[in-house]
């Protein structure tokens, strides 16, 4: 076996010092111990820092190999090895104990029992790979159990020598995957998949195996298939309520205020930065994030929401970040993972922003930089790997101002701002909107209707649309319920404030007649050009200066 780093050496013996039942310290040149594990430190009821060679020979344990020794009451033996790590001597030793003599003389008797032996029993399995993912180390017992010579494995990449492996992967992303399952020649191990770093750079990594005989084998697997596909059914639905049901297909609109924001949103959705959206109430922003996900790399992974303004202030943070067993009254045993750990891998969807707690906002800067969270009542942290979409109907801005929103997380979130037009700004786009409404409701309602007069239509695209696109809806499908089978969709159908508007138009000034009628021309013109202005211009007999001057006096402009 050729290992040419040290560290990587100390990193395996250490995982097999601590793994064994038996007391077992290491020294250097025979003076200075150098590494033991928590039997010794039980044993002698010492520190680790502290076990010194000192109270280990005083004990006169040190050149006693092999000759019967007395502990704490416990009967045991001394064995030594030497090892070589890098040219350099190191001595194990291996105190045997049991408080039973027999048992100990049990243990004795077999002299087969070589402390070479016990590193292999350790783990079922070892393996350690490069950061390219080539074995550097593989245990006797480990390639015996994958029937492969375990010499020549050595320099081979860990595909080709273990089966699903993932040691490879480990080595890359320097992320460690605890007790996993591995399937291997139809029965499964249990495999812990560490990164072995060095100056904060990931060098390779080793993986232990634990594998049982055939008969636990079958036992263990039949339960965990029983649990995969319980945990399945769990995933599938939390995934089933964590998905985003919407794609930019869903996203109704032709203006070219609306394709501006379908133009940056889909940029948006390339790249992985965070994303703030922003608009009026109802303006589609949910269904922006949706697309945002659903178009990106991370549309396998899951699509958490949040809505920050529905969550009361003293559970935000456990709910967002999760809390350890016993953190506070009521805490679940085990703790809970929070929202950000539930969508690792995919997005979160901090909706209603603007309602974020001052406390709140320095915590969720923290994530966005450190890219890491810290469960309530835990002292480390959990690296994740989530995109933020958030969005808000609140001006920042003002807030910012006014000191109620925090300006560097403001700076953070705004890298990537998308402002959704409001209806208003987007009139053009009422009648594509309108018929798509009396579609979806017709299909639901199983009802069929001829359409909306044009009447309707006009009196529609007057009106001002506080609620935006979610009124609109409403508004539809209210109409629906009113209007008679194969019939069109009239004045009498809409809601008074919008059907109540042709008074007003009916005592306005001439001139304001004219400019309704201007802005209505203009308006279905541009329409008809699916936007075009120079086309609109053209049709309309005005040069395109004038068209932009009467556009941006109605209100057309993005
Ligand atoms: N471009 C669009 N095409 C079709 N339907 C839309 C569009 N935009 C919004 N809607 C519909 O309008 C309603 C409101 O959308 P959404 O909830 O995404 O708005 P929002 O901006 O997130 O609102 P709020 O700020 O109140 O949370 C939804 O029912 C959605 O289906």
């Amino acid at each position: 076996m050729t290992i040419n780093d040290q560290s990587i050496q100390f990193e395996i013996l250490k995982a097999i010092v601590d793994k064994l039942p038996f007391g077992v310290f290491v020294a250097k040149n025979e003076s200075d111990i150098f590494m033991c594990n928590s039997v010794i430190v039980e044993s002698f009821s010492e520190n680790q820092l502290d076990v010194k060679l000192s109270v280990i020979t005083e004990k006169k344990l040190m050149p006693s190999v092999n000759t019967p020794i007395q502990l704490n009451g416990n009967h045991g033996i001394v064995r030594k090895e030497v090892i070589m790590i890098l040219e350099e001597e190191y001595q194990i030793y291996l105190l045997l104990f049991s408080n039973n003599k027999n048992d100990f003389l049990n243990i004795d008797n077999h002299e087969e029992l070589l402390f070479k032996d016990m590193i292999e029993f350790a783990y079922d399995g070892l393996v350690m790979v490069d950061p390219d993912g080539y074995v550097q180390v593989l245990s006797q017992a480990y390639a015996d159990f994958l029937s492969v010579d375990q010499e020549s494995s050595i320099g081979k990449h860990v595909t080709e020598v273990i089966e699903n492996t993932r040691m490879h992967i480990v080595a890359k992303t320097g992320k460690q995957e605890l007790a996993e399952l591995q399937k291997v020649k139809e029965g499964y191990m249990i495999v812990t998949r560490s990164p072995i770093r060095k100056n904060d750079k990931v060098t390779g990594a080793v993986g232990k195996v634990l594998f049982k005989n055939v008969g636990q084998v079958t036992a263990i697997s039949k339960r965990i298939k029983m649990l995969e596909v319980e945990l399945k059914k769990y995933k599938g639905d939390f995934r089933e309520r964590n998905k985003a049901s919407y794609t930019f297909e869903h996203l109704i609109g032709e203006s070219v205020a609306f394709n501006d924001v379908i133009d940056q949103a889909r940029k948006a959705a390339k790249s992985d930065s965070n994303v703030l959206l922003l608009g009026e109430s109802g303006t589609g922003k949910e269904l922006f994030a949706h697309s945002i996900h659903n178009a990106s790399r991370r549309a396998m992974g899951v699509f958490v929401k949040v809505n920050c303004a529905a969550i009361p202030g003293e559970l935000l943070e456990s709910e967002l970040f999760g809390y350890e067993e016993g953190s506070f009254t009521g805490a679940k045993k085990g703790g809970k993972a929070g929202k950000f750990e539930a969508a690792d891998g995919g997005t979160i969807f901090l909706d209603e922003l603007g309602e974020l707690p001052l406390h709140m906002q320095v915590k969720l800067l923290r994530v966005l930089q450190e890219k890491e969270i810290e469960r309530v009542g835990s002292t480390s942290s959990i690296p994740i790997d989530v995109r933020v979409i958030a969005a808000t109907n609140r001006n920042l801005e003002e807030m910012v101002a006014k000191g109620e929103f925090r300006l560097d997380l403001y700076y953070r979130l705004k890298v990537m701002e998308i402002m959704i037009p409001s209806l208003k700004e987007r009139q053009i786009d009422i009648e594509i909107l309108v018929n798509h409404f009396i579609d979806k409701y017709q299909q639901i309602m199983k009802k069929q209707v001829k359409g909306i007069s044009d009447h309707a239509l006009r009196l529609l695209t007057l009106y001002s649309w506080p609620g935006n696109i979610r009124e609109l809806e409403n508004i539809i499908e209210r109409a629906l319920n009113f209007v008679d089978e194969g019939t069109a969709i009239t004045k009498e159908h809409l809601p008074e404030e919008i059907a109540g508007q042709k008074e007003i138009t009916s005592i306005r000034s001439l001139a304001e007649v004219v400019e309704d009628m201007e802005c209505n021309t203009i308006l279905a013109c541009l329409r008809m050009t699916q936007g075009n202005k120079s086309e609109t211009a053209k049709q309309l007999g005005v040069s395109r200066t004038t068209l932009y001057e009467k556009m941006k006096k109605y209100g057309l402009l993005p």
